[in-house]
């Protein structure tokens, strides 16, 4: 997919967030982008150097002051020619721009993603790098960023390229295995290290794909369930971790019903932490269904939280889950905290609760892809992951000829193909480029 494609349109959009802002930037990107920047802004900046110019509508009415920048293809984020216009951040600056932008032949308004689908045609970025893009843009911790920004700087491009090298060698040498076997003297064979290495690949692809799970907990977050007996100090435990009154807290037990969930930001991980209704039998039709749900969470969860108040009940009938589970005693500003395993809290004055927030953290650290790995990041790849090792599997097996297990090798390298996107992908496109923003 090398080499610049000309696409006909010439597109563009308001690639900066909310308005009114400080400085809004609108991008173009495309064969029209020149006689475009003649026309508003007076001409076409040298490349790669910001300049000040007044930005005239149709009519040649100034409509605002602003840089124009101007990179020449095939040296800009799309490989096509790129404008961009910094301006004031008004609405009617953008929308007037918009306007006068739209009015030019060849022009008009970019999809979603649409910015990132040239950049991916025109062979500046591979999928992987533009879906670690999106990841990039939505990305609100810092684990996520972290991850997100090994796969933009091409962390998966680089590891998927020396596999399918490594699979594209061995089918070499089973090719020369195969015409070698026609002549009367067969060489020694080579295949002895060919096969030892791909065996090593699929053990090294079985690897990567146990990744994921780590990769998803930091994607989607680190679920952290509270569960105890009603009035264990649940609801209050889930306000004083999110800074805010998110639940209902009453001295009756049996407050809560339903599951409420926040997202917190816990030392750079995204941690979910789900209150629930008090364990407990009952006879009320909408506690016991609360109860279900609380042990559904329960068993869902990476980490279960089990609070105990020393002067309460015992959650009876705990029932099991298999996550880790961290005890926590509750109400220690009451005094009387038993000298059982497991840490003391009070969510009235905060005792304990930077010990019980850094243990929550660490474990969910633990849990997720450590800082720097490179992971799959989404079930499409893993599926293609999955689809390549198999193949390697199958070529491993002996049984049937070496042509069929070279063939196995080749449709191995495809499914790794259709991750970068080297291959045959135009299925996927709108599927990927769909999840981007306007702009992008
Ligand atoms: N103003 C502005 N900031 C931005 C972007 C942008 O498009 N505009 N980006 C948009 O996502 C990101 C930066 N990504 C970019 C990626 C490649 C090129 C580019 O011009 N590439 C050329 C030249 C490379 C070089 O000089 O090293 C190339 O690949 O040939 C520009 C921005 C984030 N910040
Ligand atoms: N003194 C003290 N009281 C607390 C503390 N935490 C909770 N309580 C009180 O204990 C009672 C029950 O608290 P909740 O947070 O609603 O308990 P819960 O576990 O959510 O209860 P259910 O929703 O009924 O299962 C309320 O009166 C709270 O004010 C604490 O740390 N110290
Ligand atoms: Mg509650």
């Amino acid at each position: 997919m090398a080499g610049q494609s000309h696409f006909p349109d010439t597109i563009f959009a308001l690639s900066t967030g909310g308005l009114p802002s400080g400085v809004a930037v609108i991008r173009i990107s495309g064969q029209h982008v020149a006689p475009a920047l003649e026309g508003l802004a007076g001409g076409v900046p040298a490349p790669r150097r910001a300049v000040l110019r007044r930005i005239l509508d149709a009519a040649g009415a100034p409509i605002d002051r602003g840089l124009v920048l101007f990179f020449q293809g095939p040296e800009s984020f799309t490989g096509e020619d790129c404008a961009e216009l910094h301006l004031h951040g008004g609405r009617s600056v953008v929308s007037a721009t918009l306007a006068a932008l739209a009015a030019l032949p060849g022009l008009r308004a970019a999809e979603a993603g649409e910015f990132t689908r040239r950049a991916f045609i025109n062979g500046k970025i591979d999928l992987t790098g533009a879906e670690a893009l999106a990841d990039l843009i939505a990305a609100e911790t810092e684990t996520q960023r972290r991850m997100a920004l090994a796969n933009a700087e091409g962390g998966q491009a680089q590891l998927y390229s020396g596999w399918r090298h490594r699979l594209l060698h061995a089918r070499a040498m089973i090719e020369a295995e195969l015409d070698f076997a026609d002549e009367a003297d067969v060489p020694g064979s080579v295949s002895g290290t060919v096969w030892a290495d791909m065996a090593a690949l699929a053990q090294e692809i079985g690897n990567h794909i146990d990744g994921y799970r780590a990769a998803e907990i930091v994607r989607d977050g680190f679920r952290v369930v509270l569960v105890g007996a009603p009035n264990a100090g649940k609801s209050s435990l889930l306000n004083a971790l999110a800074r805010r009154d998110v639940a209902i807290v009453t001295d009756v037990p049996g407050t809560t019903r339903d599951l409420v969930e926040v997202a917190l930001d816990l030392d750079g991980m995204k941690v979910l932490v789900t209150d629930t209704a008090g364990i407990r039998s009952t006879s009320d039709v909408v506690e016991r269904i609360g109860v279900d749900r609380a042990l559904e969470a329960a068993a869902r969860a990476d980490l279960v939280v089990q609070l105990i108040d020393p002067a309460g009940e015992v959650a009876q009938a705990c029932g099991d889950w298999d996550a880790p589970t961290i005890r926590v005693w509750t109400k220690a500003d009451k005094g009387g905290t038993p000298e059982h395993e497991g840490q003391a809290i009070s969510a009235l004055t905060g005792i304990g609760m930077a010990e019980l927030i850094a243990e929550i953290a660490r474990r969910a650290r633990g849990a997720a892809a450590p800082a720097g790995a490179t992971v799959p990041s989404r079930l499409r790849q893993v599926e293609l992951l999955r689809a390549c090792r198999s193949h390697v599997k199958s070529a491993l097996r002996d049984g049937h000829g070496l042509e069929l297990r070279a063939e196995e090798l080749r449709l191995a390298g495809d499914a790794l193909g259709r991750i970068t996107g080297a291959i045959d992908v135009e299925d996927l496109l709108g599927v990927i480029f769909s999840e981007f923003c306007i702009g992008k």
